[in-house]
């Protein structure tokens, strides 16, 4: 089983790389290990599991987190009607988004950040996305809310983005303009 041993920390390259795709349909291989990372979110949620095996209490993973730099995540996470909702995909991507940005009050943490980092982190209020689920069959869905944001911090994974660099470095708690502010740009000639 996959423990936080398994999960590498900032500072391991493999979390700056661009994942590579996963050819389908997927080999065993890669179906084992997409299983092995939705189980750690299972084990991490289960009280007496995460606390004997000092599990944090996982809601996504990404393959590069346990040094896999191929183009896998997994969610697991209640939806608004508190119903436990698993994605496991392949070659996940967002197709199209809200003009309309969200995030979350508290800020955003990781499980291979070993430290409290602050600020407002903007992601999509809205998200329709397309991935390949563990079968290699080919999903179409659209996320709002948490689900999103998990979704979205997710890909970043895949890409080499952690969730700081999203952050206003000069304000950490800026708020995304709503969509539709007059934005000045100055183009002056200077
Ligand atoms: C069962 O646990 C919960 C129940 C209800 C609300 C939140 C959680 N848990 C989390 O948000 N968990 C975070 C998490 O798994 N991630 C995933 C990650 O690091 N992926 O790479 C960070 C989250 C920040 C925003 C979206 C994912 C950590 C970094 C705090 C462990
Ligand atoms: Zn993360």
């Amino acid at each position: 089983m996959l423990t936080m041993d398994d999960i590498i920390r900032e500072g391991h390259p493999t979390l700056r790389k661009t994942a590579e795709p996963v050819d389908l349909p997927p080999s065993q291989e890669d179906q084992n290990t997409l299983n092995d990372m939705m189980q750690f979110l299972v084990h991490s949620q289960d009280p007496e599991t995460a606390e004997k095996y000092s599990l944090r209490p996982g809601v996504g993973l990404a393959a590069p987190q346990i040094n896999v730099s191929k183009r896998m995540l997994v969610m697991r996470t209640t939806d608004q009607n508190d119903e436990i909702i698993e994605y496991a995909f392949f070659n996940p991507k967002i197709i199209s988004h809200s003009a309309e940005t969200t995030y979350l009050d508290s800020g955003e943490g990781c499980l291979s950040v070993d430290r409290n980092v602050e600020g407002i982190v903007p992601r999509y209020a809205r998200i329709k996305i397309e991935a390949y689920d563990a079968d290699g069959n080919k999903v179409v869905k659209r996320l709002r809310g948490f689900l999103s944001i998990v979704f979205q911090h997710e890909l970043d994974h895949l890409n080499g983005i952690m969730f700081y660099d999203r952050i206003e470095g000069d304000d950490p708690y800026k708020k995304p303009l709503p969509p539709g502010e007059i934005i000045k740009v100055n183009n002056d000639d200077g």
